[in-house]
């Protein structure tokens, strides 16, 4: 049996990247001294800005980030997989941020990236409204990656509400799909738990989601609830709303036994639309 323990850091990032950083540092140290050889932060891990202003000024370009070349050193030292959900990044060649995920391998070396694609462009009943596209550049591809104990496919918060994301990369084989977030406290509430189970239900995968809690820069609320779900759709963890870390052992063979038992993976079809079956039999 391979099981893999996993951790997810819970943060309530503020806008110095330093003392970020410094709070992240032991929960990761713990969180790997418990076991854990795959660790992920939430999104948007470097800082969090109310004011979209204040984030352009305080962005680096990746290879300026001084938060991401400690990362790099802290999981070389550890040995551990370092899932960095996201930094608010510059990028060359546009005005705009990208909200990039890594993964550092055990060595330091980044392993892989990706871009949220989804943009949260939102105007919410509690009359809170989030424009992310005019900060950021979306994203436009995503990819799996092997890892020893298995295949990963990384997303970012918001892409969590675009199933048809997830079943691609189950279809291409993975069986972990990430979801580093800072959902809001409003939408959390109504939809985190659900849309996070669903995910992992629908696709036979473990899902993997570390997110931001408390309240940020200017009022902003985050849900929190860091989750680890199993591909039957248990929880395996869930961090409630202190900042801090869980860690939840991650049995492998766990998603045969889902997708066997309900192999809604393989029964997917195609399929027409906007034809009733009574219109094709009088064709
Ligand atoms: O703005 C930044 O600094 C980084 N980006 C975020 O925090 C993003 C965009 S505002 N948050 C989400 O996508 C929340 C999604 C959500 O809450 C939902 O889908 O309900």
């Amino acid at each position: 049996m391979t099981s893999v323990r996993a951790a997810c850091i819970q943060p309530n990032t503020g806008t110095d990247w330093e003392a970020n950083l410094a709070a992240n540092r032991p929960r990761i140290e713990d969180a790997a001294k418990d076991g854990a050889i795959f660790v992920q932060t939430p999104e948007v891990t470097n800082f969090i800005f109310r004011r979209r202003r204040d984030t352009m000024e305080a962005a680096r370009l990746e290879e300026d980030d001084p938060s991401l070349a400690a990362y790099r050193d802290l999981a070389a030292k550890l040995g551990v997989w370092l899932n960095i959900g996201s930094l608010a990044l510059k990028t060359a060649g546009d005005d705009r941020l990208v909200n990039r995920s890594f993964l550092i391998a055990p060595d330091g070396a980044i392993a892989n990236r990706y871009e949220k694609i989804h943009m949260f462009d939102v105007d919410l009943p509690s009359g809170e409204s989030f424009k992310e596209s005019k900060a950021y550049r979306p994203g436009a591809s995503v990819n799996v990656v092997d890892l020893p104990f298995g295949r990963l496919g990384m997303t970012i918060c918001y892409d969590m509400r675009f199933p048809h994301l997830y079943r691609d990369l189950a279809k291409a084989g993975a069986d972990i799909l990430t979801m580093p977030s800072a959902f809001t406290a409003e939408t959390g509430k109504a939809h985190w738990h659900v849309l996070l189970r669903a995910r992992a239900i629908e696709n036979g995968c473990f899902v993997i989601a570390a997110a931001q809690t408390g309240e940020h820069d200017g009022g902003r609320q985050t849900y929190g609830h860091s989750l680890i779900v199993a591909p039957w759709g248990e929880v395996l963890a869930d961090a409630g709303e202190e900042p801090g870390w869980v860690a939840a052992d991650l049995d492998m063979e766990k998603i045969e036994k889902a997708r066997r038992a309900v192999p809604s993976l393989s029964n997917d079809r195609p399929y027409d639309l906007g034809r009733t079956a009574a219109t094709q039999a009088a064709e």
